[in-house]
């Protein structure tokens, strides 16, 4: 299935709702009362619960698939998990770009030819500025850290990463320069004005992460567990232009 690589246009195909959900029975519920959305993602909980059901279910829909595994281990182990990881035609996967180079682009070799395309994710949008420095003991500014990993993530072989929308218009100007023009940009850390932030660490609203230049917004509490979610995927659409 073709990715968009634009900027986002459309918030109708470019919001990958989040399927945060421990059973099959939930997340196909929220599908089936959410027509309109195209575009679902599915981690590691729900995944683990019922991953293949609700990915054949998904797929019998003609939904986009955004399969956020997060994979982060050995190379051997990494590129084995992607190559079964495969089999399933999700559009998206995604592994730690802080796994490191010969990681990536053993998991790259397995995507190659496939319908999956790998996305790097870079510092999780819970993390703050003072966590990656007090917790992680990274001496880095987090806009220094993200760059380096997600231009590791394109030295490694990837076209795409996930980052928080606060990252999305440095990156893209960074990758400019080195020929990364078509790079997909997919952030999370979207929450629309004055809704609650939770675990999230570097949030913007839709319409800020859209004028930033990402590709694709995932939004997960916002709307999976909102009294309405069609009031609210209609609301943050509307938010978006
Ligand atoms: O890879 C992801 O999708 C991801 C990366 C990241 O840095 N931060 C992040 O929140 N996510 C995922 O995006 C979703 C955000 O959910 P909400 O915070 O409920 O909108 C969750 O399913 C997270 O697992």
């Amino acid at each position: 299935m073709k990715i968009n690589l634009n900027p986002v246009v459309d918030p109708q195909t470019q919001i990958i709702v989040a399927l945060d959900f421990p059973s099959a029975r939930e997340a196909i519920d929220l599908c089936d009362r959410l027509p309109q959305v195209s575009f679902w993602k599915v981690g590691l909980e729900l995944f683990i619960a019922d991953g293949s059901t609700v990915l054949r279910e998904l797929k019998a829909r003609n939904k986009k698939i955004f399969l956020d595994l997060k994979l982060h281990d050995i190379p051997n182990t990494v590129a084995s998990a992607t190559r079964v990881a495969t089999k399933y035609g999700a559009d998206f996967l995604t592994i730690h770009a802080s796994g490191g180079k010969a990681m990536m682009q053993a998991a790259q070799a397995e995507v190659a030819g496939s319908s999956t395309q790998l996305l790097a994710v870079s510092l999780l949008t819970s993390i703050a500025a003072e966590a990656l420095k007090s917790d992680l003991q990274v001496p880095l500014e987090v806009p220094d850290y993200v760059s380096k990993l997600v231009l590791l993530a394109q030295a490694s072989g990837l076209s795409g990463a996930v980052c928080s929308p606060h990252e999305v218009a440095n990156l893209r100007s960074l990758l400019k320069s080195t020929g990364g023009d078509e790079f997909c940009f997919v952030t999370p850390g979207v929450r629309p004005a004055g809704s609650t932030v939770g675990d999230q660490s570097r949030v913007m609203t839709p319409k800020e992460a859209i004028a930033a230049g990402a590709n694709y917004l995932v939004i997960g509490r916002p709307i999976n567990a909102a009294p309405d979610p069609a009031i609210a995927w209609e609301q943050i659409c509307q938010d978006c232009v």
